[in-house]
């Protein structure tokens, strides 16, 4: 790197917090000269060696103030420092014999900042004291290469250059610390900070969990910062989770974060005590909110508070997984679990639907025809003047914008019909199949069956390319999606880590395709304990057929093989998400993809939720529904309702 770049780097770095250039320059002369000019070293691990030189080099000035307290022409830094500032006040990383005095700036904002060095230097007269000891403390240290990188010189020739260094504390070259994110690229996928347990470790052999680093100090990316005593009986934590998952945020050294604030604390107020820790104070919190809150003749369970607290975390592994498909998508998708409440989900992730055995989806070019194709397109269908004839399906209109959005007359059309359906938005079978598999010999009359909109895609006998502007939902998931531990007790959710605009498609539902009596059969015959996801049924078409057979009633169920869209959450009449049945590979429509899309513009970090369209009041349903804990204002499940506040809790 150009010596220029890395001071400015470094100057603008400790400007951003609060500590101006004139500050860093004494500190960031003297560590180039410890390093010899080894940047890399200076800059690692977000400035740390710097920031810690500072520290060390403030509290040196205080320290000297206060032993000299206004010695007479000793008010000022002179930092004899010869070598390092150009006129241009630059600091330039290589060793030179050529002495230049430090400006005037730099003594003029130290003495205004009251520091007192312990003497005064020039040219001639440089301290061969304590700071030489140190030095050479500091050139064995690197001799026994405690360095994280960059090379050791021999010690010799390193005191001779750097006879006239100023005094104060040299920063020992650090030994790298354990971090508590272990991070490559700064991705959120890379934190766990958990000794791994015996079923980690396992989950690890099985690339869904990794290696973890113990970190007494984080859990749940939470950080504990102060506590009452060792035991923590109270104890405050810092919330990380959302920085990591979001942000290109790592955890920073907390000693240096205290630091920063017994520094702004005691610059802002003129009576703080010299003394004053902001560690202290937040320990004394802790210590007072431990104390109002015992009750009486409870000091003696702190033993027993302190076995709970060590179970609970025992109890409660923390889990992070950067990609849970398994490199199976385009995009990673993490999973995370903020309260440490819950086994990780046992399924496969698969990114494609898969048969289970008896399904018969008929996928063959031969029964595409020509007028259901667009042989003669290329390159993108949605960029011709004329829509092409995959736009039949939608009316002479593709479903997509040019943007890749689903154009909103489509969207509004598909919400309303399932919000608000009408009579003839239904259909019913001759001989339902869900009745059916109920009671094959009597079965009950078909329920009905919602006319659904389909998008049609173009196909593998379209002319056009695979960027082409119809083909969304075959491309995968492009969003940036986290699955995560819910807070209401409705287990797993998926949620966005960006904003979605309106009419993004996000996942398909994706699982094993099972016959309508393959399902049944799953459903009765499953042990009662697997949360089972809420299977779907293929049945948009089901009404326009007269006999369907039975393997050509079909339905997803994600349950034991699925992708993220197994973990969406169902939310009463206002979810976020639509289900859109999309044509793809096979004209009929007894099998086709069920593709989620965002019906309003729904922001980062917000669940992503899907009305599955259940009726809570439905006794003869096979898969019995849940205690609805959606939190939307228009529940329909009446077990909830009048139950005021949902329920808060990790699991
Ligand atoms: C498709 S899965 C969704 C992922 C699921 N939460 C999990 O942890 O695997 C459907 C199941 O999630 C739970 N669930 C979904 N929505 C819910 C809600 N609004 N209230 C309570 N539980 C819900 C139910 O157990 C349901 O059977």
């Amino acid at each position: 790197m150009a010596p220029n770049a890395g001071a400015e780097k470094a100057f603008s770095f400790m400007m951003d917090l609060g500590i101006s250039k004139e500050e860093v320059k004494p500190v960031l002369i003297k560590l180039l000269r410890v390093y010899e000019g080894n940047w890399e070293l200076i800059e690692d691990d977000n400035y740390r060696t710097l920031l810690e030189a500072y520290f060390d080099f403030e509290k040196e000035q205080v320290i000297e103030g206060e032993r000299k307290p206004n010695a007479s022409g000793h008010g000022q830094i002179s930092t004899g420092e010869p070598f390092l500032v150009d006129g241009d006040d630059r600091v330039l990383p290589i060793m030179d014999s050529s002495s230049k005095k430090l400006s005037a700036e730099v003594k003029k904002s130290s003495s205004k900042k009251n520091i007192k060095p312990s003497q005064t230097f020039t040219e001639d007269d440089r301290p061969q004291t304590s700071s030489q000891a140190l030095h050479s403390t500091m050139s064995e240290a690197k001799k026994t290469s405690n360095l994280p990188r960059g090379s050791a010189k021999d010690s010799s020739q390193t005191s001779a250059r750097h006879r006239g260094q100023i005094e104060m504390n040299p920063v020992k070259p650090r030994a790298k610390k354990p971090k508590l994110v272990f991070s490559t690229n700064h991705n959120a996928g890379d934190l766990c900070v958990k000794p791994p347990s015996n079923q980690d470790q396992d989950l690890q052999s099985k690339n869904l969990v990794p290696a973890c680093i113990n970190n007494t100090r984080a859990y749940n990316g939470n950080i504990t910062i102060a506590s009452s005593s060792r035991l923590e009986e109270v104890k405050l934590s810092l919330n990380c989770e959302s920085a990591l998952a979001g942000l290109n945020f790592r955890i920073p050294d907390l000693d240096i974060a205290m630091k920063f604030m017994d520094r702004k604390y005691l610059s802002s107020s003129k009576t703080a005590d010299p003394q004053f820790s902001t560690a202290k104070l937040l320990n004394d919190l802790c210590s007072i909110f431990l104390k109002l809150g015992l009750r009486k003749g409870s000091n003696s369970n702190l033993a027993n508070t302190h076995t709970e607290y060590a179970s609970l975390e025992e109890r409660k592994p923390f889990n992070f997984i950067s990609d849970m498909t398994k490199g199976s998508e385009k995009v990673k998708i993490s999973l995370i679990d903020e309260f440490g409440g819950e086994a990780l989900p046992k399924f496969n992730y698969i990114p494609c639907n898969i048969i289970y055995q008896s399904a018969t989806v008929n996928i063959s070019l031969a029964r595409i025809s020509d007028e259901g194709c667009c042989s003669d397109c290329s390159g993108d269908c949605l960029s011709s003047s004329l829509p092409c004839a995959c736009a039949r399906e939608t009316g002479g209109e593709f479903a997509y914008t040019p943007q890749g959005l689903l154009k909103d007359e489509f969207l509004t059309a598909c919400a309303t019909m399932k919000t608000d359906p009408k009579d003839h938005h239904f259909v019913y079978c001759q001989e339902c199949p869900l009745e059916k598999s109920k009671n094959e010999y009597m079965p009950e009359r078909c329920k009905g069956h919602m006319v659904r909109k389909f998008i049609k895609e173009c196909w593998r006998k379209c002319g056009c390319d695979m960027l082409c502007g119809n083909r969304i939902v075959q491309r995968g998931i492009a969003c940036k999606l986290q699955v995560f531990l819910t807070r209401e007790g409705k287990g797993w959710g998926l949620r966005t880590l960006e904003d979605l605009p309106k009419g993004t498609f996000v996942c398909e539902y994706i699982g094993e395709i099972l016959t309508n009596m393959e399902l049944y059969d799953r459903i009765v015959h499953e042990s009662g304990n697997d949360r089972h996801t809420y299977p779907v049924t293929l049945d948009a078409d089901w009404g326009s057929e007269k006999g369907l057979k039975d393997e050509e009633a079909l339905c997803l169920d994600a349950t034991y093989n699925g992708n993220v869209g197994r973990f969406i959450n169902h939310r009463c009449y206002d979810a976020n998400l639509i289900d859109i049945p999309v044509e793809i590979e096979s004209p009929d429509h007894h099998y086709y993809h069920l593709a989620f899309f965002t019906n309003r513009n729904v922001s980062a970090y917000e669940e992503l939720t899907w009305d599955y369209g259940i009726d809570f009041d439905d006794k003869d349903h096979p898969i019995k529904a849940f205690r609805c804990s959606c939190g939307s204002a228009f529940c329909h499940d009446k077990k909830q309702k009048g139950k005021g506040k949902i329920k808060k809790s990790g699991s």
